[in-house]
């Protein structure tokens, strides 16, 4: 069966380790082309394991941080050194490793942590100067946005059968009822994770299993948060996975080197 353009690559590794090298090896490529039309690299990061798979990153000469403009795909309502925060984790794995101009990290703003929709307002508007003044989208277009799956079939902070599923409007949205703690939550919404030029999903150990094959071999069933982000061609999306997360994908076709 022929596969639409937009159709998700599905990329296999035998140990993470592999995997977190080619995933800097493809991150680096992205920039490169990047910075070479437009001089910048806008990214959206995710917590969770994902941070952790960035090591290929650290020490790496081809890196050219002062061109990189980061933001988080989803934050906890929470202070920025707080253990359960997005930065707080990416600070940890990566940024306290390298040389990236703190005014390129873009976080949520402290003072707001009691006004959840403030907050959230706020952050779309962090977006809106990033990214308004020099493409005329109606959403913002990031390079590269590195996404992480939970257990759940969740992505960012958009949860199965939530109501944010249905955003068509805003760039950043608040929840205050995500099923995994804490339950505050801001979150990049499907309308900009869709209009990205790259995604990339990482996911790696068995717990991921189970999931991976109702996203990848039954998207149209089961419609989970993660099947639902396809961004428009010429957009692509890719998932690097160890060979443990996708021992039960049976149908989607998988790759074994870009
Ligand atoms: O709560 C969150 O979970 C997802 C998935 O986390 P993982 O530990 O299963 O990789 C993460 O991508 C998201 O950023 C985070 O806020």
């Amino acid at each position: 069966m022929r596969q639409p353009p937009n159709a998700p690559v599905l990329v296999s590794f035998p140990s993470s380790a592999e995997l977190s090298e080619d995933l800097a090896s493809y991150i680096v490529k992205a920039q490169k082309e990047s910075v070479e039309k437009k001089g910048r690299f806008t990214v959206a990061l995710s917590g969770g394991s994902l941070p952790k798979q960035l090591k290929g990153l650290k020490d790496n000469p081809a890196v050219k941080w002062d061109k990189w403009q980061v933001f988080y795909a989803d934050e906890r309502v929470v202070p920025l050194d707080h253990p359960d925060s997005n930065h707080n984790l990416c600070v940890t794995e990566l940024f306290q490793h390298v040389h990236i101009p703190p005014e390129n990290i873009h976080t949520i703003d402290p003072t707001l942590l009691d006004d959840l929709e403030e907050l959230s307002d706020a952050y779309e508007k962090e977006l809106i100067r990033e990214f308004a003044q020099r493409d005329s989208a109606r959403f913002p277009v990031f390079d590269l946005i590195l996404l992480g799956l939970g257990p759940d079939g969740h992505t960012c902070s958009l949860f199965p059968g939530h109501e944010l599923l249905r955003e068509t409007d805003r760039w950043v949205a608040p929840l205050d009822d995500s099923p995994k703690p804490p339950p505050k939550r801001i979150t990049l919404t499907l309308p900009v994770l869709n209009h990205a030029s790259r995604v990339v999903f990482v996911a790696t150990g068995e717990n991921k299993a189970e999931m991976l094959p109702l996203i990848l071999d039954e998207p149209e069933e089961y419609k989970l948060p993660a099947s639902l982000v396809r961004p428009a061609h010429p957009g692509s999306v890719y998932w690097f996975v160890d060979n443990a997360a996708c021992a039960k994908v049976q149908f989607h076709k998988t790759i074994l080197k870009l």
